[in-house]
């Protein structure tokens, strides 16, 4: 393919409501939106929506990079393949297949620019599914399925409020519920869980995120205590980097515990898929953010070493706007399971969310069509 025209505009987002998590509050998120075009006209959509707490790079250098990048990028040429992209993103030189892709950025493998990296990836994967004419998940998995199951993520503070909002989710047809906990008193925690399981009763689906917010004996007292209310998983109750920690929290715990913030580093995300502590793998389960772990390819690399390790993996976005969730979705249905459900129910938590589009959830799932690429034209992601 070769790239005719290579823009970036930026993307803002406003949530309706602070969303409080253990390690801060989001109001607003700030990114890009990127777009390619082809010789045929076809326009391939990415983002780069940074999360620096969570290991990206910050906005600004999100800005230099796609700028340097898409300059370089505009009037090149890259293969026709999931290796021409790879060789176009691949910091690393010497690489025979490198001549497969386009020359855009200085070879400096120590770079870790996830979020620009995303949102080219993401562009140039939906430009190659829209030329092969398939769904961008048929170039992740042959077996890719039509549909990925979705939880609700709840944002409520008070337990009364939380209630409403849990039954809520569920008339609509959600069967998992998460909600944030720690950065609170254990009681209020406990509350705040309580009433949710009260207000659904058994069987729904509940998953706690404590963001890295417990030390280790809060961890297991607040498991003591929690797992009575008959959780499906915790993300990441203990710091990110004490992989030990967690290992030994999972080993205690009444539920799943799934590694987010520890996917945020890749010499991290290297000792997850690598280190044995004994008795299986280190957690039950990671959590995949494309924008933090660099793209789609890198993230189904993650999730495929996963389960080889006996390790369940899901995807979430990481609050961001319709075209890196769309992007997460066709990952989320190309997993080598959908069992647990992905977290990319977050559009109604947004002010400023595009009205119609074809990633809204119906009855806690994401339907994913039988159209070429993403299936988002620029006029649906709400950016000129
Ligand atoms: O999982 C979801 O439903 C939403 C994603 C989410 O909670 C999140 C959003 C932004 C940053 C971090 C996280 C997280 O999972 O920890
Ligand atoms: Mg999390």
């Amino acid at each position: 393919m070769r790239i005719t025209e290579a823009t970036f505009t930026p993307l803002r987002l406003t949530l309706a409501r602070p969303l409080k998590t253990a390690k801060g509050t989001y109001t607003t998120r700030e990114g890009f939106i990127v777009r390619l075009t082809d010789e045929d006209g076809h326009v391939g959509q990415g983002e780069a929506m940074p999360l620096p707490e969570f290991g990206t790079e910050p906005l600004a250098t999100t800005h230099q990079v796609l700028r340097d990048w898409l300059g370089a990028l505009k009037g090149q040429s890259l293969d026709d393949s999931i290796e021409g992209i790879e060789a176009t993103l691949a910091p690393s030189p010497g690489d025979a297949s490198r001549s497969l892709g386009a020359k855009i950025r200085p070879l400096e493998p120590e770079e870790h620019v996830p979020a620009a990296q995303h949102g080219l990836e993401l562009a140039l994967l939906d430009l190659l599914a829209q030329r092969k004419g398939v769904p961008l998940c048929w170039l992740l998995a042959e077996e890719a399925r039509p549909e990925v199951l979705v939880n609700a993520l709840l944002s409520a503070e008070a337990p009364e409020e939380l209630a409403q909002e849990a039954k809520d989710a569920v008339a609509e047809g959600f069967q998992t519920l998460k909600l944030k906990v720690a950065g609170r008193t254990l009681d209020a925690d406990e509350a705040r869980v309580r009433a949710v399981r009260a207000a659904v009763g058994p069987g729904v689906r509940l998953r706690l995120d404590a963001n890295g917010g417990w030390s280790e004996p809060e961890a297991n007292r607040a498991l003591d205590r929690l797992g009575w209310y008959e959780l499906e998983l915790v993300e990441q109750p203990t710091p990110a980097e004490d992989l030990q920690a967690l290992w030994r929290v999972q080993r205690r715990a009444p539920c799943i515990i799934a590694a987010d913030e520890t996917l945020a580093s890749p010499a991290a995300v290297r000792a997850l898929l690598t280190m044995d502590l004994g008795g299986g793998p280190v957690v039950g389960a990671v959590v995949l953010k494309p924008m933090v772990l660099g793209g789609l390819l890198p993230s189904m690399v993650v999730a495929l070493r996963a389960a080889r390790l006996g390790m369940h993996a899901y995807v979430t976005s990481s609050l961001d706007g319709v075209v890196a969730r769309a992007g997460a979705a066709h990952l989320a249905s190309a997993l080598p399971s959908g069992e647990l459900a992905s977290g990319l129910a977050v559009g109604r938590l947004f002010a400023d969310e595009p009205r119609d589009h074809p990633y809204k959830p119906e009855r806690g799932l994401l339907r994913l069509h039988d159209v070429p690429g993403l299936g988002l034209t620029p006029e649906l992601t709400g950016v000129p």
